[in-house]
């Protein structure tokens, strides 16, 4: 299991600098979180750390690979997967054809082979089926496998996300905004699910998540960006009482627009950080 190093990580897009010299660690097995008001450069640092942006400077290293030199297609390979904010899946494909897709850097058999079905492509091809449908079960979305994804629920769509980024059989998983636009009883089931791949599958996550339950819930380490600036990282308990993160929260530089964001603190002057179950 390897570790995720990011060092000096600074992104500028033209006269505007959206992470500035952000440094932090995910330990191998762990659960990290970065938050941060609107802004403050959470997405650019999952599309950075995924290939999908150019760092300017710096440096995220895993398992001895330099990530910033790579593109989206062989950080997968190193078993780094993503799942995204706005959910990303083939809609007219059914459950277990998307979660195939995710599988694809896994599967040897050439498409040649496949579409003659030569006995070793259908042997292949059977062993993925059967491990699918065992991430299926595992995210609680087994009974829907031969459903088209587009009429199935929203809070089970973001789960089928979640099994599509474990099919690929990552050692990292990148996990942006996991519950957002979720009612409570969704949140709760999907937070349960990624403490079980993290005490199950020992994935190391990083996880960016307004609902700060969340965060406080699942996290063993956050780091807080402010401006592309990180002003604080730490265990959840002491990140939430930090002033610099507190005051970050509460500053009215930033228009807060999704639900469940707020001060992770509990002075009651911004959001309070709920649990799920509370929300629910
Ligand atoms: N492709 C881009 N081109 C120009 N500016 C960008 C680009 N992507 C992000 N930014 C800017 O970089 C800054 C950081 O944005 P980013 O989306 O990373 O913040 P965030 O913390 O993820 O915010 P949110 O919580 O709203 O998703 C913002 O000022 C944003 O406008």
């Amino acid at each position: 299991m390897s570790e995720l190093a990011v060092t000096g990580l600074t992104v500028r897009f033209a006269g505007l600098t959206a992470l500035d010299g952000v440094e932090f660690t995910v330990a191998p097995g762990s659960v990290h979180a970065i938050i941060g008001p609107n802004g403050a450069g959470k997405s650019t640092c999952f599309n950075v750390l995924s290939g999908v942006y150019r760092a300017t400077e710096g440096s995220v290293r895993f398992g001895g690979a330099e990530l910033t030199a790579l593109r989206p297609d062989k950080i997968a390979a190193l078993g780094v997967a993503r799942t995204f904010q706005n959910i990303a899946l083939s809609r007219n494909l059914t459950v277990e054809d998307n979660l195939m897709l995710g599988r694809h850097r896994l599967t040897r058999a050439g498409f040649v082979a496949a579409g003659l079905r030569l006995p070793h492509a259908r042997r292949e091809d059977a062993r993925h089926r059967a491990r699918v449908r065992d991430i299926a079960r595992f995210v609680g979305v087994g009974d829907y496998l031969a459903a088209p994804v587009a009429g199935l629920s929203y809070g089970v769509q973001k789960r089928i996300e979640l099994a599509r980024a474990l099919a690929l059989e990552p050692s990292l998983l990148l996990l942006d905004e996991p519950v957002a636009g979720m009612n409570g009883a969704e949140r709760v089931r999907m937070a349960e699910v990624i403490r079980r791949a993290r005490a199950d599958l020992g994935v190391s996550i990083l996880l960016v998540e307004h609902d700060m339950g969340m965060v406080m819930r699942l996290a063993d380490q956050v780091t807080v960006l402010n401006f592309g600036k990180r002003i604080a990282s730490g265990p959840p308990d002491e990140v939430q009482r930090d002033p610099a993160v507190i005051r970050a929260y509460l500053g009215g530089a930033h228009t807060e627009t999704g639900s469940g964001t707020g001060a992770p603190t509990e002075t009651g002057t911004g959001p309070r950080a709920g649990t799920e179950e509370e929300k629910a």
